[in-house]
């Protein structure tokens, strides 16, 4: 049996090249620069041109599909990743579990009611796709022989055009890596109150994450760095909600890390029944407090 592994990054390439070992004899990575080594039988870097998306690395990647037939797809939980693994899905005829925590032979588990419920479920299709949450395949060793073999773009038939782009603002951890993560929600009234949050986050080493009404309802923060089902799905060992109320599109997102730490000034907010530790009170005081306190 052949597995395929989609990743954009060299982190989640290995995961999830150790994970796909787990489960097939052959294991196929496909990348978009990144190559790490040893951990696949083949690796194919798909080289995207100046001026195209990966989104639009469809169609490469649907060749190399039909090319390598796999029996299971894997693909990293990015946003390039996932347009791209819907569109190959779409075209053979499946579907894609999204955010599996755990994976065998009898299926996929994913978490849904913001994690209050899990199921398993196996792929509709003759071929499994999932996109894979961090830290499933924790533990898996990668192996491989390092072929490396670099694949010619093949430009979609109705390709995004490119108008501007610019430099990601660097700073700040990354959140895939990050042991603890500041989450900001709606309960920050300005911009300015996000260095609270920020002067928390540089003390404890963690990164900045936010709920999406912070990225799309106001561009306070980048869209790439909103938790949740539609967003980033993390596992730090400390995760702290400040100005979340925890509705369960947010907490998916969030309910798999080692610990889950609270604030808010309702002490009814829903997010205090899912916390290991809750502090009911207002951001303003509490995150200087507590950031002085460390
Ligand atoms: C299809 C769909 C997909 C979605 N996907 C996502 C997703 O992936 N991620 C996501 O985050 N959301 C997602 N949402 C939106 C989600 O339903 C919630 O609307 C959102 O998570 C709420 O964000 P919030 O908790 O920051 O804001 P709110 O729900 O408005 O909560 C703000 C909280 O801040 C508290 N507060 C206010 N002022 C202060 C203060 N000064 N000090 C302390 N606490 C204070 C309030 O008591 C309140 O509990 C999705 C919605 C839909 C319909």
């Amino acid at each position: 049996m052949k597995a395929l592994v989609i990743a954009e990054t060299t982190d989640a390439a290995r995961e999830l090249a150790a994970g796909a070992r787990t489960l097939a004899d052959e294991v196929v990575l496909v990348t978009f620069g990144a190559t790490p080594t040893g951990v696949a039988d083949k690796t194919l870097v798909v080289a995207v041109p100046e001026g195209a998306v990966v989104d639009d690395a469809y169609a490469t990647v649907q060749a190399i599909y039909d090319a390598e037939a796999p029996a299971v797809v894997l693909g990293e939980p990015r946003r390039h990743v996932k347009s791209v693994l819907g569109r190959v899905a779409a075209a053979a005829g499946a579907s894609v579990i999204t955010d599996a925590v755990a994976l065998d032979e009898e299926g996929a588990k994913s978490l849904y009611f913001g994690g209050v419920g899990e199921r398993v479920r196996k792929a509709a299709g003759d071929v499994a796709f999932y996109t894979v949450a961090p830290g499933t395949f924790e533990g898996a060793e990668p192996a491989g022989t390092d072929v490396v073999e670099t694949v010619t773009w093949q430009a979609p038939a109705t390709p995004v055009t490119l108008v501007s782009s610019r430099e990601r603002e660097k700073g700040g951890a990354d959140l895939f890596k990050a042991d603890a993560v500041v989450a900001c929600g709606r309960g920050f009234a300005e911009e300015s109150e996000l260095d609270w949050a920020r002067a928390l986050a540089e003390k404890i080493d963690g990164g900045l994450a936010c709920s999406r009404p912070l990225t799309e309802g106001v561009d306070w923060m980048p869209s790439g760095t909103y938790v949740g089902v539609s967003g980033l799905v993390l596992t730090p060992k400390v995760y702290v909600a400040c100005g979340i109320s925890g509705q369960m599109q947010h907490m998916v997102g969030c309910n798999r890390s080692g610990m889950v730490f609270a604030i808010n000034k309702d002490k009814n907010a829903p997010v205090f029944k899912q916390c290991d530790f809750g502090l009911v009170g207002d951001i303003k005081d509490v995150l200087p407090a507590v950031t002085a306190a460390l």
